[in-house]
């Protein structure tokens, strides 16, 4: 059977606790990007929407939800966790057909770290402390939490479920209020999630969706709402240029997950096959559409041949196709409009004297759908267009370097600085290397490797701020210091 023609749902608007369609009812076609086929309707939401969500959300601040008790804001935050698990198949089933990600990927990572990322919360915000300081016998000062207020969550379509819930999680457990703006090509996940929500027990106003486009629709109208306090946004760095312009005016608290070109740095000395096997991941998992992928591959001279073969041969092996077929390990990418871009970087691959080790293209066989190979490119100069800027699909390039600070100067040469991943066996050089390259999140020998405690963001141009732990309630609270004088 056609796994891929199952259809998804209509999406609405959830505003003050209800489903509910555009005040001028407009709405826009949602596809299936691996058959192309149209999968449901979405409400197309403007400055109306916004407007009724902000006010639901600003009334909702001073209701039922200000005076919850912590230990049943907490029960709240694991139910939702609770119910995400409970509706795991249904829920991977539609993150699949929006983003064209394989099932087993919707079904194993986002969906199951979606529900972790309210249980981690719920636990966490029951175990905080602020501070206190004894002036002498003259004062005694103390500080407390307070939510910051309503908060747009503005969110990207590659990983939709996981990365809202990773800023709904403590934007609720910090006391917020919230509302939504889903990507425009991953609607359903978000839909769902609102329903969940209620059914946890999240009073009505709290949380909020609007369907809509970026510019001049849903997404800036929330960014210059004067009544939002903060905005969360994960997405391209140019639009967090765009977002920031439109929030200076009401001087917004602003959080930010950007784009990346992180660096896969492979010393000589590190076990190859253990390299290979996580290298696979960090170059190609969910079509190489992960902020966090390793596309700028370097490898010590020594062990450049080698490795560029076994991963050329491992590569190949990987099955390009129907996200519902479980031999799938690359599906669709998200739309035309990003498979034409990716297209275009390897045809300027070529240009710029790239060679294409492996993929290279659209694979034969399929006739509808936005498939591109994974690909491996070899060959190209270090100031290339391909290893200077995020593609942002399942394209990786691999340069052979002599020295660490040879690596290291090429590595930092980015107005990137989001991860990067370093292979060796040499603790010192481990320390060493981790320490001079310029990105906000470092692994050694592994990958994607999350401790939800641990501070995660990127430098440069690829954030400001940090999620994680107390990271998310610096950014989702208000801390008030208290003076006493004794
Ligand atoms: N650093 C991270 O943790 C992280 C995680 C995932 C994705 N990303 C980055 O996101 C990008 C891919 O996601 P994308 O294509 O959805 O990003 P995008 O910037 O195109 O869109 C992200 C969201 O912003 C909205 N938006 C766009 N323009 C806007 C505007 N002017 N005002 C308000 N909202 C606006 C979109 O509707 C969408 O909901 C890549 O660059 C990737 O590196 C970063
Ligand atoms: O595509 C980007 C992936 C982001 C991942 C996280 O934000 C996370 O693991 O918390």
């Amino acid at each position: 059977m056609d796994t891929i023609t199952v259809t998804g749902i209509d999406c609405r608007h959830f505003i003050n606790g209800k489903y509910v369609d555009s005040a001028n009812s407009r709405t826009f076609l949602n596809t299936n990007p691996a058959n192309e086929n149209i999968l449901g309707s979405v409400a197309e939401g403007g400055k109306e929407e916004i407007d009724l969500a902000v006010a639901a959300a600003k009334e909702a601040l001073n209701g039922p939800w200000k005076t919850m008790p912590l230990t049943e804001r907490s029960n709240v935050l694991r139910k939702i966790g609770d119910l995400i698990l409970e509706r795991k198949d249904e829920l991977a089933r539609l993150e699949s057909l929006d983003t064209g990600k394989p099932i087993w990927l919707s079904s194993t990572i986002d969906i199951p770290r979606a529900a972790y990322n309210f249980h981690f919360f719920a636990d966490y915000m029951t175990t905080m402390g602020t501070e206190a300081y004894q002036h002498d016998d003259v004062a005694i000062n103390y500080a407390v939490r307070k939510p910051v207020g309503v908060v747009g969550l503005i969110n990207p379509w590659n990983l939709p479920m996981l990365l809202l819930t990773w800023k709904l999680a403590p934007c609720l457990a910090a006391g917020n209020t919230a509302v939504m703006k889903p990507a425009e090509w991953t609607p359903m996940t978000a839909t769902v999630l609102a329903e969940i929500c209620k059914e946890a027990g999240v009073p009505d106003g709290v949380v909020n969706v609007v369907h809509g486009f970026g510019p001049n629709s849903a997404g800036a109208a929330l960014t210059e709402h004067p009544d939002v306090d903060a905005i969360t946004f994960t997405g391209e760095t140019s639009t967090g240029t765009a977002i920031m312009k439109a929030a200076a005016k009401s001087l917004k608290k602003l959080s930010y997950e950007l784009g990346g070109k992180n660096p896969n740095i492979i010393f000589a000395d590190s076990d190859l096959d253990e390299v290979l096997e996580t290298t696979i991941k960090s170059s190609f998992i969910n079509q190489g559409e992960v902020c966090l992928c390793g596309s700028r591959i370097y490898v010590e001279r020594a062990a450049y041949d080698e490795f560029v073969d076994k991963f050329v041969a491992k590569t190949k092996e990987l099955v390009v196709g129907d996200p519902f077929d479980e031999k799938t390990k690359i599906g669709a990418m998200i739309g035309k409009e990003h498979y034409d871009r990716v297209l275009g970087f390897l045809d300027l691959a070529r240009e710029e004297g790239g060679i294409i080790r492996t993929g290279g293209g659209r694979p034969d066989g399929f006739e509808k759908g936005y498939y591109i190979e994974p690909t491996i490119i070899t060959g190209l100069d270090r100031d290339s267009r391909c290893v200077r800027e995020e593609i942002f699909g399942p394209v990786v390039t691999v340069i052979p370097f002599d020295t660490e600070e040879e690596v290291l100067e090429q590595v930092n040469d980015s107005h990137y600085g989001l991860s990067a991943s370093i292979w060796t066996n040499d603790l010192r050089r481990a320390h060493r290397v981790a320490n001079e390259v310029e990105a906000g999140i470092i692994w050694v020998n592994t990958w994607f490797l999350r401790d939800l405690r641990t501070p995660f963001g990127g430098m440069k141009q690829s954030g400001i701020g940090r999620e994680g732990g107390m990271h998310s309630f610096e950014f989702y609270s208000e801390l008030k210091n208290i003076c006493i004088k004794l």
